[in-house]
């Protein structure tokens, strides 16, 4: 953990050394603040270059560090703020030499510099924000000066990254280059020596204001509260570059220090904090994966993918289709009709079409140049060529196998057989192959080419060199791989079912869809839960529930309405989808929209009628419940068969299902994930609430306490970073 410095001539070159990432430590900082001092006073040196060892220039503060929020991240902001004064000030042109990533305070040490020289693939950003603080290090007060009002808003408030080619276009870097990063910024270096630098010094330049600035900032903080809910730092974020607009640059920073300090003052915002950070190591965590039976991330090494197969071109397909052929691999896209297979062919060229415009807008035209080639095929014999297939028709178990026992004759027998399925036993599927130990499940999310998650199934028989193939194979996707076990529904949508049905269970009671999505929308989740079943259509879960008699055909004559074998059940969703209500896909379901498939949710006057009458009918008592009641009988039970989840071995940490749910299931970030959100609640409350639910609702089994729930807090509820040694997973060889 070192700054050192070698000379090129007139030209310094101080290299920050601390890896993986060259992460800003204390000890990093102080480092190059002896050394910037030394060159400043070393007569022979005429410019300076900074740059970072291992081709990353530098991924901002240590966040290892910030455990202790509160002193440690606000005190390093001010003694970075330091050494990027001191380069400003410098006599001698100091030139940052950026590789890889100048992001937080490695893009605030950058802009306290002269001048920038990036390499055409560096990626830039103030990415402070989306770790709950936001630059604290001048970078609120360089950024607008650097590049103009609005592009630096944007970036700053969302924590945009750019990448250089961009970045030269916002003026925020002075040169890109193709070549040795280094060399070039000696070489930019040596033609600077003895110009002047005062119009180089960010503190000096002005800041070029649009006339409706308030209404400006003002729009912003409404954008940001829309986007971020409830997150404070965003907000923050605005005032700081207010304040770099309406002062001078020395009240700016002060004015920068004072409002990051109110984060670590707040427990509201040191939370968000606490929680974004947790966060962002959870994603880490996950990639480190186990299973029960002592298999781990280290135990087996992945096969790289250079041929992909996807059967089956529906919404599913032809997002893995789209995320495959951007990651460069060679597909093989298979269908066994004629016209599915050219109206699956438009769709996936459509969105590369539409993929190519994004990249380039983002500058990234340079570095894509070709997507791996697609091959459209009615074939089954071209799945011969593919080191892995991703089987991705239907739910459907009996068509599944049937595909399955046909890739086991036709695959090299080395080929990896993939099923995507939301809930679908994993082992049955396997059962029909010659090879259940190549065979796993992913679980791609809709849009399959947008969201980031996928959840490997692994199943009983799943091999480590799969897991860890397929694991690599979500890195190489730009996804994040979860590894869970094999129940009904996996951990997700498994811990979506109680969640949904105590939803349900409300609008018996008296509320409205309009009345609970608010509740869990202000609380920060993406959608509520009657938005989010418009959405993916309610005919998805009728469906299932005909298939195993809960309701339709083949339900029991006799079933209670409103019960079934003994417990609660609500036959509402059923009435909707009896009455052609699916949802956005019919243009009416819980909400009304304004056409099939619109997306603008209305109250629907029928829905209000229609559960008044349904209350009547049934004699239920219309019950008051408060927004505070709502948001405990939804997410606690989610909560608590994640604990059942945990207790049976089906994640393997909280971080997992946490990582699960911010990235597929729109869980807001500045809360962590459900499971660091109890932790933040406190299990005992999370466990004394769920005990008054069930004892006053016992035909609703999914609020019976989960055995693991109650042995944490027994045991005096330890930090959730303990959970895992709870579990069954003490063979891990972690
Ligand atoms: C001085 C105070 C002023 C400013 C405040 C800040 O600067 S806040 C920090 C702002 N920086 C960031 O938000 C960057 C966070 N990091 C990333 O986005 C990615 O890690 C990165 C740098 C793009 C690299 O991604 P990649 O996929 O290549 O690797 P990975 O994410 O797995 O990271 C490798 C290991 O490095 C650790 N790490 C990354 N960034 C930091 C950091 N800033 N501080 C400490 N550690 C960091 C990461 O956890 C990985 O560790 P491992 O033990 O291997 O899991």
């Amino acid at each position: 953990m070192s700054a050192s410095k070698e000379t090129e001539g007139a030209v310094a070159v101080i290299t920050i050394r601390n890896p993986p990432v060259n992460a800003l430590s204390q000890q990093a900082v102080e480092s190059i603040l002896k050394v910037l001092k030394e060159v400043q006073f070393d007569p022979a040196v005429k410019a300076i270059v900074i740059c970072g060892e291992n081709g990353k220039f530098s991924a901002g503060a240590d966040i290892r560090t910030f455990e202790n929020i509160g002193q440690k991240s606000d005190s390093l902001s001010h003694f970075l703020e330091d050494v990027n004064s001191m380069a400003e000030k410098s006599e001698k042109p100091v030139i940052a030499a950026i590789e890889g990533v100048a992001l937080g305070g490695g893009l605030e040490l950058a802009l306290g510099c002269h001048y920038r020289v990036a390499h055409v693939k560096a990626r830039l950003g103030l990415t402070e924000v989306l770790l709950g603080i936001f630059p604290g290090a001048g970078g609120t007060q360089r950024l607008p000066r650097l590049i103009g009002l609005l592009p630096a808003l944007e970036m700053i408030t969302t924590g945009k990254i750019v990448f250089a080619p961009v970045a030269l276009k916002l003026g925020l870097i002075d040169s890109v280059t193709e070549d040795n990063t280094i060399k070039a910024a000696i070489h930019f270096a040596q033609n600077v020596i003895g110009k002047p630098l005062e119009s180089r010094r960010l503190c000096t330049k002005p800041i070029q204001c649009p006339p409706n600035m308030e209404t400006i900032f003002n729009d912003s903080k409404i954008k940001l509260k829309k986007l971020f809910h409830g997150a404070i730092s965003h907000q923050l974020c605005v005032e700081a570059i207010r304040a770099a607009v309406q002062l001078p640059f020395a009240e700016g920073i002060l004015k920068e220090r004072e409002l990051l300090f109110s984060i670590f003052n707040s427990e509201q915002a040191r939370d968000q904090a606490k929680a974004r950070q947790y966060a962002f190591f959870a994603e880490r965590r996950v990639t480190k994966w186990t299973t029960p039976s002592g298999a781990n991330w280290k135990s087996a090494s992945p096969h790289p993918i250079g041929v992909a197969a996807v059967i089956g071109l529906g919404t599913m397909g032809r997002g893995i289709v789209v995320c495959l052929a951007k990651a460069q691999i060679q597909v093989i896209a298979v269908e066994q009709d004629g016209k599915q297979l050219e109206m699956g062919r438009k769709a996936v060229t459509k969105i590369l079409e539409r993929e190519t415009l994004t990249m380039q807008q983002r500058g990234l035209a340079l570095m894509s140049d070709s997507f791996g080639s697609i091959t459209f095929t009615l074939d089954f014999n071209s799945l011969k060529n593919a080191d892995l297939v991703i089987e991705a028709v239907y739910e459907n178990m009996a068509l599944k196998k049937e595909i399955f026992k046909q890739l086991s004759s036709i695959c090299m027998p080395e080929a990896f057989l993939c099923t995507n399925t939301s809930g679908l036993n994993i082992d049955e599927i396997a059962s029909v192959t010659g090879r259940p130990h190549l065979v796993i499940g992913t679980h791609f999310f809709s849009p399959a080419h947008i969201m980031k998650l996928l959840e490997v199934v692994r199943g009983y028989h799943s091999s480590p060199t799969t897991i860890s193939t397929v694991i690599n194979l979500s890195k190489v996707l730009g996804k994040i791989g979860v590894v869970v076990g094999n129940c009904p529904s996996f951990v997700g949508n498994r811990m979506m079912g109680p969640y949904l049905h105590q939803a349900i269970f409300l609008l018996e009671d008296g509320c409205y869809p309009e009345e609970v999505d608010k509740v869990l929308e202000e609380f920060g989740l993406a959608m509520g839960p009657f938005r989010m079943s418009d959405l993916v259509g309610l005919d998805v879960g009728w469906r299932s529930r005909m298939e195993s008699g809960l309701t339709g055909p083949k339900l029991l004559p006799g079933a209670l309405v409103r019960q079934r074998e003994g417990k609660r059940y609500s036959p509402l969703p059923d009435i909707l989808c009896e009455k052609g209500r699916f949802g956005q896909k019919t243009g009416r379901g819980w909400y009304q929209y304004e056409t099939v498939g619109g997306r603008n949710a209305v109250p629907d006057p029928w829905v209000q009628n229609f559960l008044h009458d349904y209350r009547k009918a049934h004699t239920i008592k219309q019950k008051p419940t408060s927004q505070n009641e709502i948001l405990e009988w939804c997410l606690y039970p989610l909560i608590n068969e994640g604990f059942n989840v945990l207790e049976e071995e089906i994640a393997s940490g909280p971080e997992d299902i946490d990582v699960i749910y911010n990235n597929g299931y729109g869980w807001p970030r500045h809360m962590g994930g459900p499971m660091f959100y109890a932790s933040m609640v406190g299990l005992p409350k999370v466990l004394t609430k769920l005990e008054v639910f069930y004892e006053n609702n016992p035909d609703i089994p999914s609020l019976k306490p989960s055995g693991l729930l109650k042995k944490l807090v027994k045991q005096g509820s330890p930090p959730l970073k303990e959970w895992r040694s709870q579990l069954g997973y003490q063979n891990s060889k972690l």
